[in-house]
């Protein structure tokens, strides 16, 4: 599946210390399976984190989930190690963490080419993406947004970025208003996704629920999290309702008609269906396929 084509509503830290977490990581329904080589691992597990993952990825089938590694940031001795074992191993992305500009992903992306001729991978098939953890990070968003074709998306680490912003996170968000509106106007210029922060209060769901309600409201293509138990949740708030999947199982109807009169653009119940409204109607059939609400043949499925 192209890099752009992909659903991203769930991307899941599992720590890289955990061989039982790293085990069960593909039977959740994530779209993306991110394992941590970062904060989640203790400086004196570095070594046997990134070899637990890399044995990991030879020999765990994680289905169609999307695999990301978090490494460690460009300012530690153990980036160049774990950009090495993740070519290796066929990563499809490395998140960068606490990416303040451009010139992090350059140097990251030269590393990766290196590794892609070293390991006999194709060069260009490692992607990217950058979490953006401070003021500096969401001030150069685009720039980071924009480094490099490989990068397929950028998100906000609202742990670190309330630290450097003297603050922490409050329930209504009003903190991270700017940073999200930053970051999303960034990945939407540089046409790659935008993903929100991680939500730590495992017991708060209506806390869980609200942010991912906003997020969803923003544009946001989905969150970071850290446990199962936030699936469900996301993916709820991301299903099209059957108003919405109706709407666009029309729209698609009505621009096939289009096409056949020789036009690419038609009025539907007195509405012009154009191309963004096309590309919104595609979005809500992959979301609603995604949430088995439509059969093979595109019917809505009643609950
Ligand atoms: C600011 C940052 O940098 S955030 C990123 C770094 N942090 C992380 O990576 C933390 C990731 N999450 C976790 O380690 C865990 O979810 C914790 C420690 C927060 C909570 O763990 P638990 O109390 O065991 O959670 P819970 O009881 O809900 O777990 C339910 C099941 O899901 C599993 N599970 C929980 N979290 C994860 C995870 N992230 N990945 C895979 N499996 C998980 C548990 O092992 C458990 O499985 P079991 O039923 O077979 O025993
Ligand atoms: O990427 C995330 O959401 C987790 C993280 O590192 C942070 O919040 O600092
Ligand atoms: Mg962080």
């Amino acid at each position: 599946m192209a890099a752009d084509e992909r659903l991203r509503r769930t991307m899941m830290f599992v720590p890289g210390n955990n061989p039982g977490l790293i085990k069960d990581a593909g039977i959740f329904g994530v779209d993306s399976i991110m394992f941590d080589l970062e904060d989640a691992v203790n400086m004196n597990e570095k070594d046997s984190a990134r070899y637990l993952v890399y044995e990991a990825l030879q020999t765990f089938d994680y289905g169609d989930a999307e695999l990301v590694v978090r490494i460690n940031g460009l300012d530690t001795p153990f980036y160049e190690n774990d950009i090495k074992a993740m070519v290796k191993a066929g990563i499809d992305v490395i998140r960068l963490p606490k990416t303040e500009n451009a010139d992090m992903i350059h140097e990251l992306e030269n590393l990766v080419e290196a590794a892609e001729k070293e390991f006999g991978r194709e060069v260009g098939s490692t992607h990217l993406m950058a979490a953006i953890e401070s003021a500096m990070g969401v001030v150069n968003a685009y720039q980071i947004a924009s480094a490099s074709e490989r990068m397929i998306g950028i998100a906000l680490s609202a742990e670190d970025y309330t630290t450097d912003m003297k603050t922490h996170r409050y329930p209504d968000g009003q903190e991270l208003l700017y940073a999200r509106n930053a970051i999303l106007h960034a990945a939407r210029a540089a046409k790659i996704a935008a993903f929100d922060t991680v939500f730590t209060n495992l017991d708060d769901e209506e806390g869980f629920i609200r942010e991912t309600k906003l997020i969803h409201q923003l544009g946001f293509d989905g969150k970071s999290i850290i446990n199962p138990r936030q699936v469900a949740p996301v993916n709820k708030v991301f299903a099209p309702t059957q108003k919405e999947i109706l709407n666009a199982q029309n729209v698609m109807a009505a621009i096939e008609e289009a096409k056949r009169k020789g036009s690419g653009v038609i009025a539907m119940n007195g509405q012009m269906v154009d191309r963004p409204v096309v590309m919104r109607a595609e979005r809500v059939m992959m979301l609603a396929k995604a949430n088995n609400l439509i059969d093979a043949e595109g019917n809505y499925i009643e609950e």
